[in-house]
């Protein structure tokens, strides 16, 4: 589905270079939940950001279901970008415009056809339970109801490729798990292919199929996760299972 051969990226602030990305090649199938974990600054967000070119490579190449991002013209690439979605962790949303608004504004980007925009909002609103919040401004919704919106404006052009960047960090435990299920949802139920950035552990076991690890602009590990048992959508975890879970596997040697 996705291909990056040899992508790297070296930024220059105040006379500095700094190689944030090294020449990086990865495969990400079609169907799967891909995740890339590393410390911070190992250059996951930027290699997030280099798979759909919001970020240039300076070498290397992007393919995307066999077509060539990196030697596409703006106008291509736009058309290729409606089939890449993407979330990031401090949402992105534009303040000044409703959840509907917000919705729109992609669909308007993608330059969707206006007859087709109102039928679409309410479907993906309604996809993550969002609407009876569709007058609502951004300001007055919780982190999870704002990654939510994130997600349905992802999800307004259909995309088949779902980018994350760090979608659960600035969110609590519960709300994590909410979201989690919602990614999980998103994959299962409209086969959109997930990447997924983060730095915690948990996200990886909980809905990764495969993982990449990152050190130092490198990509040092990948590897295939075992199929969960339950297959489905994991059950909401109450905070008395939560807490008394993590004692457990913190006293098991
Ligand atoms: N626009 C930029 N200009 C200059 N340097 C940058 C820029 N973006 C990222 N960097 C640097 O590149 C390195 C990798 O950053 P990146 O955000 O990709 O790492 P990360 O693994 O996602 O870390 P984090 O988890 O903290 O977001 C960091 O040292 C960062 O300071």
């Amino acid at each position: 589905m996705l291909s990056l051969q040899e992508v790297s990226k070296t930024y220059t602030a105040q006379g500095q270079t700094f190689r944030a990305v090294l020449p990086v090649s990865m495969e990400i199938e079609t169907g799967g939940i891909h995740g890339i974990i590393g410390t911070s600054g190992a250059g996951k967000s930027t290699l997030l950001r280099l798979m759909n070119l919001l970020e240039r490579p300076d070498t290397g190449k992007v393919l995307f279901e066999g077509r060539d991002l990196t030697a596409m013209g703006e106008r291509e690439l736009r058309e290729a970008r409606r089939s890449i979605g993407m979330i990031f962790q401090q949402f992105n949303l534009v303040h000044n415009r409703t959840v509907h608004g917000n919705v729109a504004s992609a669909l308007e980007l993608a330059r969707t056809p206006k007859r087709d925009r109102e039928r679409r909002i309410g479907e993906v609103l309604e996809f993550v339970g969002l609407q009876d919040k569709a007058g609502q401004y951004p300001a007055r919704l919780s982190g999870g109801q704002k990654q939510r919106v994130g997600i349905a404006r992802a999800l307004a052009s259909s995309p088949r490729l779902l980018l994350c960047d760090e979608p659960t960090s600035a969110l609590d435990p519960q709300t994590t798990e909410d979201l989690l299920n919602v990614l999980l949802h998103i994959n299962r139920t409209l086969g959109v292919t997930i990447v997924v950035v983060t730095h915690e552990m948990e996200v990886v076991r909980q809905i990764c199929t495969s993982v990449s690890v990152m050190e130092m602009g490198e990509v040092v590990d990948t590897f295939a996760l075992p199929k969960r048992a339950d297959e489905g959508i994991r059950p909401k975890l109450t905070y008395r299972e939560q807490i008394l879970g993590t004692v457990r596997e913190e006293e098991t040697p």
